[in-house]
């Protein structure tokens, strides 16, 4: 048994890691290049890893299954291990849908993709990749949040790293429990607010592991730069805390310094382990702490809120394709939200400073083309004093208005916006009363999941007699309506945080500003062909989303060069090449 053992030390490439990673050799990614993260750097005896053939297959990073080669199974060790058949990548992608097609309940095929992932990296992408349109509804939203919800029960084995209150003054060594080096890019959520599902406490991992995946995905960022982590600082669902399956901190969640401290630790730490340029992504906070993590860290930190800022980048791009459809410019449009959050606020505030750009206008003025609406209503002065700071830009003068409904027949907007996370907010009369203001009213109904959407695809054409154009957060199939065909864009920042990422990673970026969300977003809408917009989509479908998050880094990185936060130089000539040749490929390598 000895003689089939092959060691190999910590810190070199194993296999053909340095090639398999998808980067060119010191390239943007390369992990044993200059942008090497700096723990687990070291040697440490406990840590030498043993790679006989049996370890091989249950290595997810490099395990091929039946593909493994008749010269690899002479080579690593693996004769016997394995039946005798060889199969192609292909066959295995074909086994591995049937097996998930297989699947009646949506929960169990996004365990069947999870375990996939935990045994066989390249395949799981190989298969995501291939069949996006299919199987991002399965990783990513809506099942995810069904995931999350049930994360306790669905628990196999750990994905991502949790740091729980307990961990206080012991961040940096939990991060150097994790065991790959030249992490490049981390989501962090704490839970509370996940999807529009509310406080999951640690169930929340679902959210850092299904973005990370579509980083790898849709960006082209190798897996084994990405880091889910979680923070888990208690959580004040109820049903949780009295749920014996919870596998999170069973307390009600810190608060005030306690919170702040640990988050700054964890900050600090992450610089400590993984340099300047990893890109921290906060998702899926609750708004009371979302704004004021983002303006504590934007300065000091390559960080960005993906509710905030990821979501105003692909509304903006939807609502600058919608008008190509509508007529008129920003300006020209009235703007209703229905959810004055992070989401909401964050898309109007893109929008106005895009309407004071193109109609020369103060900031203060385009504002006021920008109405909001929240759990109490209509967003107007007389309530300025009460307000969430968020919310006091978007207070206007204006009469009471309880409602959705009466704010829509008072306001007549062009443009109706949810991000609420309150299914059904875009009732029959709401619609109907947009409709019979507005030729070809828009209506984004961004809350996520499914289940929370304001409307659904088929409310949405039904109740403009097919005249609405319609975008959501979460998926929807096509709708036929007095025999014509519908098919409803996605707006999800899932089209803008993976090409965010890789253009930071190709840049050296060393912090986020607004303006590289913006170059995101006209990048998006740049590929948007007339062909899909004339079939009513906002944006590309999903299977050419490899293809937009090239542009969209290649469009991040100018930016980030021209605002002189690019680290990586000399600046790459054509930086829509260097993007395409850095997106890892998750084609087998050969390993003799
Ligand atoms: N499509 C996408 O890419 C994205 C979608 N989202 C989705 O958007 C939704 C909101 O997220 P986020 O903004 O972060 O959440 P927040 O909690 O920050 O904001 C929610 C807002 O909705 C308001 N609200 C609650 N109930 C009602 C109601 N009955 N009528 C009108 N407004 C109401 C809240 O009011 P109040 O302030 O008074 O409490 C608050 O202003 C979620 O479902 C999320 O999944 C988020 C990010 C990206
Ligand atoms: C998509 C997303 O980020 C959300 O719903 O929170
Ligand atoms: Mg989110």
């Amino acid at each position: 048994m000895e003689s089939q053992l092959k060691e190999l030390r910590v810190g070199e490439p194993r296999l053909e890691e340095s090639e398999a990673n998808g980067f060119p050799h010191g390239g943007a990614g390369d992990p044993y290049g200059e942008d090497a993260g700096s723990v687990n750097q070291r040697i440490t005896p406990w840590m030498r890893v043993v790679a006989s053939g049996a370890e091989l297959l249950r290595d997810p990073r490099f395990n091929k299954g039946l593909a493994f080669t008749e010269e690899e199974r002479d080579h690593h060790y693996l004769r016997g291990l394995l039946p005798p058949v060889i199969l192609s990548e292909e066959l295995q992608v074909e086994r591995i849908l049937r097996n998930v097609r297989k699947c009646q309940d949506p929960l169990d095929k996004y365990v069947t993709l999870m375990e996939l992932q935990e045994r066989n990296e390249r395949l799981f992408y190989k298969v995501l990749i291939e069949h996006v349109t299919e199987l991002l509804p399965i990783v990513y939203t809506p099942t995810v949040g069904e995931a999350c919800q049930k994360y306790g029960i669905i628990f196999r084995r750990p994905h991502g790293l949790y740091i729980s209150a307990k961990e206080r003054g012991k961040v940096l060594d939990v991060l150097r429990n994790w065991p790959e080096t030249g992490i490049q890019v981390i989501v962090v959520t704490d839970g509370e607010r996940i999807l529009g599902l509310g406080d999951l406490g640690l169930q929340g991992m679902g959210i850092p592991v299904g973005k990370l995946a579509l980083y790898t995905a849709l960006g082209g960022i190798r897996p084994s730069a990405c880091l889910p982590i979680t923070i888990d600082v208690g959580t004040n669902n109820e049903e949780l805390l009295n749920e014996p399956m919870y596998i999170g901190l069973r307390q009600r969640r810190i608060t005030g310094q306690e919170y702040d401290d640990l988050i700054d630790e964890f900050m600090t730490a992450v610089k400590q382990a993984y340099g300047e340029k990893v890109l921290v992504q906060f998702e899926d906070f609750a708004n009371h702490n979302a704004f004021r993590l983002l303006a504590k860290y934007v300065s000091t930190h390559l960080t960005f809120n993906d509710d905030i800022q990821g979501t105003a980048a692909v509304a903006l791009a939807g609502v600058v394709a919608a008008l190509k459809l509508t007529g008129g410019s920003l300006a020209d449009h009235t703007f209703l939200f229905n959810g004055a959050g992070e989401a909401g606020t964050g898309i109007a505030e893109m929008i106005a400073v895009q309407i004071s750009r193109e109609a020369n206008v103060p900031l203060e003025e385009a504002r006021k083309k920008i109405w909001m609406v929240d759990s109490k209503g209509l967003i107007t002065k007389s309530r300025y004093e009460s307000l969430a700071h968020f919310k006091k830009d978007y207070a206007h003068e204006h009469e009471e208005c309880k409602s959705l409904l009466d704010a829509t027949k008072a306001l007549k907007p062009s443009i109706l916006i949810g991000t609420s996370g309150q299914k059904g907010t875009f009732s029959k009369e709401v619609l109907e009363a947009v409709a019979s203001f507005h030729e070809r009213p828009v209506i984004m109904a961004l809350s996520n999941p499914t289940s929370k959407s304001e409307c659904t695809a088929e409310e949405a054409y039904t109740h403009t007699q097919g005249r609405g154009i319609f975008a959501s957060g979460s998926p929807f199939d096509s709708v036929e309506y007095n025999g014509k065909t519908f098919t409803p864009g996605q707006a999800n920042n899932a089209y803008i945080f993976p090409g965010m990422g890789l253009g930071c990673i190709i840049s050296g970026a060393i912090r986020v500003n607004d303006d590289m969300f913006l170059a995101a977003s006209v990048a998006l809408g740049e590929m948007l062909t007339k062909e899909q917009l004339d079939r009513g989509l906002l944006y590309p479908p999903f299977e050419h989303v490899r293809d937009v998050s090239a542009h969209i880094g290649a469009s991040v990185a100018q930016t980030a060069y021209k605002a002189g936060l690019a680290t990586r130089l000399p600046q790459p000539k054509d930086l829509l090449a260097y993007a395409r040749s850095c997106m890892y490929s998750p084609e087998y390598r050969n390993y003799r």
